[in-house]
């Protein structure tokens, strides 16, 4: 069966290297995830987010000022379990209507404190390229404003290949998809902390 949004995705992508999909999440899956991100990070579960992968990885605060908690599908309590449903749910129709081969993802909560930030960077590794699809999606109050900054600033070239940033906000049940090897793209600071899940589809 056709499914409008994913099909919205595809063609996205495959034009502009980008999509952004308002209610990705219900608004009350946004709330349960909020909840169970908050609650983690009260908890002490979160850590410092690095540059790099496994192997190199480095804590540069000057880079970027997030907290993040990796999420593990198989432990997955209830919220996070209607996350990985609905991503599963796109994996598959990506699967099979535009062949990816998607058989492994990542996915972590991320938490910016107020004022922090990510500067521009690639989500493909300089070790490892296997990350095709980055995902983020958002799990702000709803109450979000412009005014409240936190946007996600992504870097794109005009027909004359000149520089066109596209600022997007990170307001609740949006998701933005982009490919990972190819997008520019940076996190601005925000005056008030900034929730989100982000994650890729690898190949491998
Ligand atoms: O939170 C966002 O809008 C993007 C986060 C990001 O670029 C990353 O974690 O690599
Ligand atoms: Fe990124």
């Amino acid at each position: 069966m056709v499914d409008h949004t994913y099909e919205t995705i595809i063609e996205d992508v495959l034009d502009k290297g980008y999509s952004i999909i308002d209610n990705f999440l219900s608004p009350s899956t946004v709330e349960l995830l909020r909840n169970d991100l908050l609650w983690q990070y009260d908890d002490d579960q979160f850590k410092k987010a690095a540059i790099g992968n496994h192997t190199n990885e480095v804590i540069k605060t000057g880079i970027r000022g997030d907290f993040i908690l990796w999420m593990d599908e198989t432990t997955a309590n209830g919220p996070q379990q209607l996350f990985f449903e609905r991503i599963n749910d796109m994996v598959q129709y990506l699967n099979r209507t535009c062949y990816l081969g998607i058989f492994r993802k990542e996915f972590h909560y991320a938490l910016y404190p107020e004022g922090k930030f990510y500067k521009r960077h690639l989500d493909a590794f300089q070790n490892d390229d296997r990350r095709k699809l980055s995902i983020v999606c958002y799990l702000n109050e709803d109450d979000w404003q412009p005014e409240h900054g936190g946007e996600l600033v992504i870097y794109l070239k005009d027909k004359d290949a000149r520089e066109k940033p596209l600022n997007i906000y990170p307001f609740p049940g949006r998701a933005v998809i982009f490919e990972s090897r190819v997008l520019e793209h940076e996190v601005k600071p925000a005056n008030r902390e900034r929730l989100s899940i982000t994650g890729w589809l690898k190949t491998q």
